[in-house]
């Protein structure tokens, strides 16, 4: 992004998975999001060499991080707002949120009007183990089941089973849900430990969603995420 403080992640650190949820379908609006022009991942450069300190540590005990979302341009963040508002959108994607109203995600916490994405200081991501076993593609005329099932009846991915799929708008994505299995914590826990060690901060309502405060001066940005 021209004229922007953004860096590419892949510059950074080329070992951190990335996997772009909203430039391609599989996400809670079913489209690409304008102004992902690419399927990068941006953010600001203290926050891309904080997550290759995470890469570091995690690698030693045989995982990747795989991230979903990093800078988000303000024309996305205002179409996630026209896609809630909007009853007849099309496709379905209620597998992302399974129990709520879509237009009432803005108002429980799920998506912000005015995200920290947007300042290039948060990250959405996961856990990847290094010895993944390769998953089918994402098809868009599948039926997968809701973000709340069991991991394998989801839409495929193959990070470490954290209870819930990403972007599931459910009281079970709370970090410190209680509804979810030991192991599926102690998943959880690997992210959250390793994120917060390198100065990162979890936002409750979701499991996957960091910021990195001290990078954060306020500014954000609608400049289109454009091929490295
Ligand atoms: C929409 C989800 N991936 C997310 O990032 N939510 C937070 C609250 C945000 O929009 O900043
Ligand atoms: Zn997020």
């Amino acid at each position: 992004a021209a004229q922007t403080p953004l860096v590419y992640l892949r510059d950074i650190d080329a070992s951190i998975r990335q996997d772009m949820r909203y430039a391609g379908p599989d996400n809670f609006t079913g489209r690409p999001l304008p102004g992902y022009d690419a399927a990068e991942c941006m953010v600001r450069q203290p926050v891309a060499l904080a997550l290759k300190r995470v890469q570091a540590a995690l690698a030693a005990n045989g995982y990747s991080l795989k991230v979903y979302d990093c800078y988000r341009p303000t024309r996305a963040v205002a179409a996630m707002a026209a896609w809630a508002r909007d009853p007849k959108a099309t496709p379905d994607t209620s597998r992302f949120y399974p129990k709520l109203d879509k237009s009432r995600l803005f108002a429980l916490g799920y998506i912000s009007n005015r995200s920290a994405h947007s300042r290039g200081v948060a990250v959405d991501l996961t856990v990847v183990p290094l010895n993944a076993a390769p998953v089918a593609p994402f098809a868009p005329v599948v039926r997968y089941g809701a973000c709340t099932t069991p991991q394998p009846e989801r839409a495929p991915d193959d990070s470490l089973d954290m209870g819930t799929g990403f972007d599931c708008f459910d009281v079970k994505s709370h970090t410190a849900s209680p509804a979810i299995t030991p192991a599926q914590t102690a998943n959880r826990r690997i992210l959250l430990d390793a994120m917060r060690k390198h100065g990162f901060t979890n936002y409750k309502r979701e499991w996957w969603h960091f910021s990195y405060g001290r990078a954060d001066d306020g500014v954000a940005f609608n400049a289109a995420i454009r091929k490295r």
